[in-house]
Parts: structure tokens; C-alpha cells; sequence
């Protein structure tokens, strides 16, 4: 079963608040995307990464990415959502893979061990497989009243949070796109996660160790933690 990815890279990055889309900021002088492709890559299990772009930076994703050339990688346009730039680039991946990979630019420090588990995951039956590591805080449901109340407080034991990549049998993921594609029309949501959309059809998810160093990179102080990751790995 060849394994393809679709990297999505086409926010803005506004909870950043850099001038160009999150996708293109440095981490150690490499551009984030560049190190969420390399990492795809270096894994030795993808066959060709799609990168989903702002449309109004797709040659500069293009620059950025050339230099991981271990793999096929083509850049297309993203979408207005998550969701939307995911299933624009299972477009362009096309029909031969038997597993796909979904994985976020703003995750660019995912290691090549995760990556395996993911893929040999799926490859041994399970047909949808998330990375999820345990919360070290207390996580109570609060309701959007003035004040705000808390309502209900899950066991912490039983609450993961979940990362990328996300692996998946490519069949499952196409139908699954498809599906959400329609509530998405109908219902005005898009979902958070491609792993949503396969619960969504009803299937369960499995659920493999996730990694401290698979963080996403939403603020300054994200990233300042990724550079020490990169001084660790020195
Ligand atoms: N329309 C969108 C929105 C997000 N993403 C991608 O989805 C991943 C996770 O999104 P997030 O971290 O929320 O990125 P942004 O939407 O860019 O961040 P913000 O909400 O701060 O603007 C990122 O790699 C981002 O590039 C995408 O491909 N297309
Ligand atoms: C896909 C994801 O990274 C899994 O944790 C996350 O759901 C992305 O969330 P965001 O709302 O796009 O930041």
C-alpha cells in the first residue's frame, strides 16, 4: 500500500500575527512548511506530498519547498477552511495511494517514529489513526454566559489531545471528505480535523501515542518552543 500525503499550509496564521502566512514563518531558518515536508520525506514511507498554498502565495510555498527534494511534491491552491484545503489537495494527490497522511505546516517538527506508527497502523487494519496526547490539565465544559459557568468536568484520564499527522486508508478518508463536504454546505461547519469527518460516518478512530515535539505552532511562544526542540536535537 503506497502512502501519499496532503500537507495543509494554506492559513493565515493570524493568532501569529506575522505579515506572511504562517506556512512561510522561519523555525531555525527553515520556513515551517519546508520542515513539516521534510519530516513527511524523511520518514522514507511517502511516495508524494500535495501542499495546499494561500492562493496568493503558492510560489513562494513553491520556493520554500524545493529544496526537500527526496520526494514528488506539487503546491496547489487551499481553501477558505482546514477542511476545504485538505480535500483540494486529496484532488490533486489523485487515486493511487492506498494510505494517506494528512498533516498540518503549522505541525513541522513531527518525527519520522510517529510517522511510522501512524502508517504501520493503518497498514495492520485500522482504517483511520490519530496521534493523541494525555492532558496534563483539568478540562471542564463551560457554558457562554456572562459570567461564564462551568458545567461538567470529564475524566482527565480518558481525554487525549490530538495532533498530526492523521493516517488513514485512502478510501475511507475520499468518502469521508465526501460526506463532509455535503454537512459542510448544508450545516455552515467545517470540521476541526479529517479524523471528525471519519467519526462522522461512524467509524472509530484509533488512537496512537502522540509526541510532546508534534506541537502546533499557533503563537510566538509556540514557536519559541519548537526552537528549543531544535537546539535539543543539536
Ligand atoms: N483555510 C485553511 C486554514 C488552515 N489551514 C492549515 O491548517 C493547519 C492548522 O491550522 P491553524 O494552525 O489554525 O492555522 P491558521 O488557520 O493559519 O491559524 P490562525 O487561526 O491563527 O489564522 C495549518 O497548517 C494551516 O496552514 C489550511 O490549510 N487552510
Ligand atoms: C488538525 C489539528 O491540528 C488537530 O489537532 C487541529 O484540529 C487544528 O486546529 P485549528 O483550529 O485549525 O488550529
Amino acid at each position: 500500500m503506497s502512502v501519499g500525503a496532503v500537507l495543509a499550509a494554506a492559513g493565515s496564521g493570524s493568532r501569529l500575527g506575522y505579515t506572511v502566512p504562517k506556512a512561510l514563518v522561519p523555525l531555525g531558518g527553515e520556513a515551517l512548511v519546508a520542515r513539516a515536508a521534510r519530516g513527511l520525506a524523511d520518514s522514507g514511507l511517502v511516495r508524494r506530498i500535495v501542499v495546499t498554498a494561500p492562493a496568493a502565495y503558492l510560489e513562494q510555498v513553491r520556493a520554500a519547498v524545493a529544496p526537500v527534494s527526496s520526494v514528488d511534491i506539487e503546491v496547489v491552491d487551499g481553501g477558505a477552511t482546514r477542511q476545504a484545503s485538505v480535500a483540494s489537495g486529496l484532488r490533486a494527490l489523485g487515486g493511487s495511494d492506498g494510505v494517506i497522511l494528512v498533516h498540518d505546516a503549522a505541525r513541522p517538527l513531527a518525527s519520522a517514529d510517529l510517522i511510522g506508527r501512524l502508517v504501520a497502523a493503518v497498514r495492520a487494519g485500522h482504517p483511520a489513526v490519530v496521534p493523541g496526547v494525555p492532558v496534563v490539565d483539568t478540562i471542564r465544559a463551560v457554558d457562554d454566559g456572562d459570567p461564564p459557568r462551568a458545567i461538567a468536568t470529564p475524566d482527565r484520564s480518558g481525554l487525549r489531545a490530538i495532533q498530526t499527522p492523521q493516517a488513514f486508508d485512502a478510501d475511507l478518508l475520499r468518502r469521508a471528505h465526501a460526506h463532509g463536504a455535503a454537512r459542510a454546505d448544508s450545516e455552515a461547519v467545517a470540521a476541526g480535523d479529517d479524523a471528525g469527518l471519519v467519526e462522522a460516518l461512524g467509524i472509530a478512530v484509533h488512537v496512537v501515542p502522540g509526541e510532546a515535539r508534534a506541537l502546533k505552532i499557533t503563537t510566538r511562544h509556540d514557536l519559541s518552543v519548537a526552537a528549543l526542540y531544535l537546539e535539543e536535537d543539536a
